[in-house]
Order: structure tokens, then C-alpha cells, then sequence
């Protein structure tokens, strides 16, 4: 599935937060989006989600504009895991991820053993089935963050946006997640803040500063020193490798915070 923007653009009062951002993720593809603190890439996604309207420009579908469709089949074909999702609700794991089946039932079409079983799937992808039946609230924050992906695929989205995904998690967990949304037959987009990650994982990268889409390309053409110096304000020594990928090498700068 083919996600696309043009010149999207959202504001709060006169303060514009993405400035006429252009880019897209082809089918099967995962972009990684990059950028420091407060450059956008949390309002970008919550656009690509249809969770927020444009103020200008326009995010579509296979050709299709978010706006043009319904919130269930939006559901069907597009799932979201945010930053900070919590859950004031009383529930078991299984029950978390059971939610992700939400656009899929309704009169006609009650809860079924399909439903169990891609749910089971879902639980195992995120390595939690020892742990389906425990209260959410006794849950340490990766546990949590794993359930919320697993909620996320059980909605068998063709497209999968992730904000921060492997925020909370072990190393162990963040290469395991990452690794599994590529493997997965869709579309991945992905706000990521390990450049390492990005290098790793992501087929190509999108970078935010200050609102607006500074560099789209593969992570050799994207993470070049200049562009980590003059985005992030931090020295780094980029390696190639030989597996045609680059790997990230910082050097620890004494006062980097204080501009
Ligand atoms: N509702 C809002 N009202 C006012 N300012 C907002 C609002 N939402 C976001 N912002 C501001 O817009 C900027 C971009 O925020 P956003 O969360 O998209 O950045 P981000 O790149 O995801 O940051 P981070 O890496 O810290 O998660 C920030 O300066 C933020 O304070």
C-alpha cells in the first residue's frame, strides 16, 4: 500500500509546526522518519494517521484521500502505534491486543476463532504470550509498548505507522521489533531517534528540522556527517560497511546542550 503526502502543512495559531512536507512510502517499503526534539515528526504521523486534517496539502491512500474514506476501513487498512497510548481501562493483555480486531466486527460478523488465532499470532510476534493473561496495569513499560504493536497487528494493516516504537525496550526487544515490522509484508513508517537503527533497518530515511522535510534518500545517501552536524548539532564519524549500510560512530562533545 502506497501512503503519499503533498505539501502537508499543520499549524497551531500562527506558530506552523509542518511546513508543506511532500513524501511517500511505496508498497512494502520502511521509512524512517528522523529529526531532533519538537521537529515535527509526531504531527507529521498523527497526519499520515488521519488523526489530524491538514490546515493545507493532502495524504493519500493508493490514490484514495484520507478524508474520502470511512474510520473503520481507515482501520482495515492503516494501524498506528503512538508514543504515549495508555489505557485507563481495566484489562488483561490479551484483551490490549483483542482491540486491534475492533474494525473487523459488528453485526454479521461477530468475534470468531479467526479472530483468537490472529491474536495468539499477535501476541507470540511480540514475544508476550507468557504474559497474555496479566493485568495491563502490572505491566512494565516494554511489556506495554510490545502489546500495543501487538494490538497493531492484529489489525492486519497493510500499513503500519510507528512513533518511536522501540521506546521502553531492552535491546534485545528493540532490534526483535524492529526486525519483525520489516519482515512483515507492509508498508512501515516509522518515527525512529537511533540513527544506528535507522541505518540498520529502514530502506529509506525522511529527516525533520524546524517543521520541514530537509533530506529524503537511503540511509548512505542521507546520514552523512554534515547532515548529522548541521540537524542534530553533534559530531559524528559516518563508516560504510560492507554490506553497502553506514554505521554511526558520535563523539562525546563537552557543553553539546548549551547551544
Ligand atoms: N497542540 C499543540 N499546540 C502547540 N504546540 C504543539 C502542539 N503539538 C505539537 N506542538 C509543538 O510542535 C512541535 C513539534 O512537535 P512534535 O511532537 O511533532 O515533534 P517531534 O519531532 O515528534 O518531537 P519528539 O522527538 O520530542 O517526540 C513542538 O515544538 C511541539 O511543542
Amino acid at each position: 500500500m502506497r501512503l503519499a503526502t503533498k505539501d502537508v502543512t499543520w499549524a497551531v495559531g500562527p506558530a506552523t509546526i509542518v511546513d508543506g512536507v511532500s513524501l511517500s512510502a511505496e508498497p512494502g517499503e520502511f521509512l524512517g522518519i528522523i529529526g531532533p526534539n519538537g521537529s515535527g515528526k509526531t504531527s507529521l504521523i498523527a497526519m499520515l494517521a488521519g488523526l489530524r486534517r491538514p490546515r493545507r496539502g493532502t495524504v493519500e491512500l493508493d490514490g484514495v484521500p484520507l478524508s474520502a474514506l470511512s474510520r473503520r476501513h481507515l482501520a482495515q487498512k492503516l494501524a498506528l502505534v503512538e508514543q504515549q497510548a495508555e489505557t485507563a481501562e481495566r484489562m488483561s493483555a490479551r484483551q490490549a491486543v483483542e482491540l486491534g480486531r475492533t474494525p473487523y466486527l459488528g453485526l454479521g460478523h461477530p468475534w470468531s476463532e479467526l479472530d483468537d488465532a490472529i491474536v495468539a499470532r499477535a501476541l507470540a510476534q511480540v514475544d508476550m504470550t507468557p504474559l497474555a493473561d496479566r493485568n495491563w496495569h502490572t505491566l512494565s513499560g516494554g511489556e506495554r509498548q510490545r502489546l500495543h504493536i501487538a494490538r497493531a497487528l492484529a489489525q492486519q494493516p497493510r500499513l503500519l505507522l510507528l512513533d518511536e516504537p522501540t521506546n521502553h525496550l531492552d535491546i534485545r526487544h528493540q532490534i526483535g521489533i524492529l526486525d519483525l515490522v520489516r519482515r512483515l509484508d507492509l508498508t512501515v513508517i516509522a518515527a525512529l531517534h537511533d540513527l544506528n537503527h535507522a541505518a540498520l533497518f529502514c530502506d529509506r530515511i525522511a529527516v525533520m528540522q524546524a517543521g520541514r522535510l530537509v533530506a529524503l534518500g537511503t540511509p548512505v545517501e542521507v546520514l552523512t556527517q554534515r547532515l548529522i552536524a548541521g540537524v542534530f548539532g553533534v559530531e559524528a564519524a559516518v563508516e560504510r560497511q560492507e554490506n553497502g549500510s553506514c554505521h554511526i560512530r558520535f563523539h562525546a562533545t563537552a557543553g553539546a546542550l548549551s547551544g
